[in-house]
């Protein structure tokens, strides 16, 4: 018979499937250093393979997502030299047929195609199942209005390079994904008119995402106009190559912060940035209405949890990639939560709404799914699965959870391998 405590540790075949979440007997005391930012790594990654130059993607985030656009770049004509943590990036000429493998990154789904249609080559693009019920079919019929040549309007679908892009202005709806301005104008200073994209439809999802992206363009020494809400304008020219140093995934030290929130714990996670546009960064004030207390000092950002969590009542809508933690902590704290302005996220790796509403309640949680939110009330939670769909952070969900509620077992808990190589190992060395 194989016991719990066997399971857990098979360093032989990794993690048991399902993983017995680790159990905190007290306080949680730690300080981690984590990987870097997939969101930041990707876009170096892409402006790096279009850039005028060699550069140099330093301490990039080596997981799933970030090796397969790695991979993606190389099969279009770069080197993408991906040994150690500083990665070398050398432009080449796009002009190979090539195949890309989108996995579940929604970043290699949308960023790739507006680099692939200044190829000569013959762009084929697919990815995982559910990757095919992931929306793109906007980013798609924008770059037919550019002048691209596109076959499918989603996953699979192929992309007829002609070498180079007129460009020029295109209307978007991006209220399912702010992936599909930062797409468009990644690319956009490498098309012969540049690009001016404007937003027509709900409200941009996921803003600091875009603010990001200016941001680097801006680095590279393009010119974005992002003056007007809702237009962006990316003037022709070069893009300059750069050395750049990757921060930490700010979004991935939400289960880390959590431990600290719900075990009454203390825990910082060194290297927080004093100035970022990752919306990871809002953990901060999060976890202080939640009632912890957070300090950013020369160590890093150190929460310390309160004895009792407080619920919150908070629009998400800018920092939706953060709203399977946050729901895990809500559903162990002791007043009532409403979650806003997320129905978006019902096209992330997972309907995640109905995904948390699902898997939480079935742990006892009191949870409503409304169309673009939840709420979450106090209620005891016991133990059982918890399935993740295949969602990293539905699994960080489960692992908060199953910090402080005993015989929690998380399902395919590798699944975090998308943005964290080796989650599970890391997380259970902090018990
Ligand atoms: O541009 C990016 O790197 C991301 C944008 C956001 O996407 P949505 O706007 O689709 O939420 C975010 O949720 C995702 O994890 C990463
Ligand atoms: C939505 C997410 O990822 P993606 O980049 O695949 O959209 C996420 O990481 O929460």
């Amino acid at each position: 018979m194989t016991t719990t405590t066997d399971r857990a540790a098979d360093p032989a075949n990794g993690p048991a499937d399902p993983w017995p979440a680790p159990r905190a007997r007290g306080p949680v005391t730690a300080t981690v250093s984590l990987p870097g930012s997939k969101s930041l790594t990707n876009r170096a990654l892409l402006l790096a393979s279009i850039a005028d130059g060699p550069g140099v993607v330093r301490r990039a985030l080596r997981s799933r997502d970030t090796l397969l656009m790695a991979a993606a770049l190389t099969s279009l004509g770069s080197r993408v030299d991906t040994d150690g943590d500083d990665w070398v990036v050398t432009p080449g000429t796009f002009g190979a047929d090539a195949e890309v493998d989108c996995g579940l990154a929604g970043t290699v789904m949308r960023f790739v195609p507006p680099v692939a249609a200044l190829s000569t080559g013959t762009i084929a693009f697919d990815g995982d199942p559910h990757m095919r019920k992931r929306p793109v079919g906007e980013v798609l019929r924008a770059l037919r209005d550019l002048g691209v040549d596109i076959e499918g309007d989603g996953l699979p679908f192929t992309i007829r390079g002609a070498g180079a892009v007129p460009g020029g202005t295109v209307v978007v709806d991006a209220s399912a994904s702010s992936q599909f301005i930062s797409a468009l104008l990644l690319a956009g200073a490498r098309y012969e008119k540049g690009v001016d994209v404007r937003h027509d439809g709900k409200p941009v999802p996921s803003l600091p995402h875009i603010d990001m992206t200016v941001a680097m363009l801006r680095e590279h020494g393009v010119a974005v106009d992002d003056s007007d809400a809702n237009r962006w304008t990316v003037a022709p020219g070069p893009i300059k190559a750069l050395d750049r140093t990757i921060e930490p995934d700010l979004s991935n030290a939400a289960p880390f912060l959590a431990l600290a929130a719900v075990s009454g714990g203390t825990v910082t996670v060194r290297d927080w940035p004093q100035a970022t546009d990752q919306p990871g960064d809002q953990l901060r004030e999060v976890l202080s209405l939640m009632g912890c207390e957070v300090r950013v000092g020369d160590d890093g950002l150190t929460v310390t949890g309160p004895e009792r969590l407080t619920g919150i009542d908070l629009d998400m809508h800018d920092i939706g990639e953060l709203t399977p933690a946050v729901a895990a902590l809500c559903a162990l704290a002791e007043t009532p939560s409403h979650l806003t302005g997320i129905g978006h996220i019902r096209g992330h790796e997972t309907d995640r709404l109905a995904a948390l509403a699902r898997e939480l309640g079935a742990l006892g949680a009191d949870v409503t799914e409304h169309p673009d939110g939840l709420t979450i009330r106090p209620a005891t939670l016991h133990g059982g699965v918890f399935h993740t769909y295949a969602d990293h952070r539905m699994a960080h969900a489960g692992v908060i959870i199953g910090a402080v509620v005993e015989d929690v077992l998380v399902e395919n808990i590798t699944t975090t391998s998308k943005t964290f190589t080796d989650f599970a190992p890391f997380w259970a060395g902090l018990f």
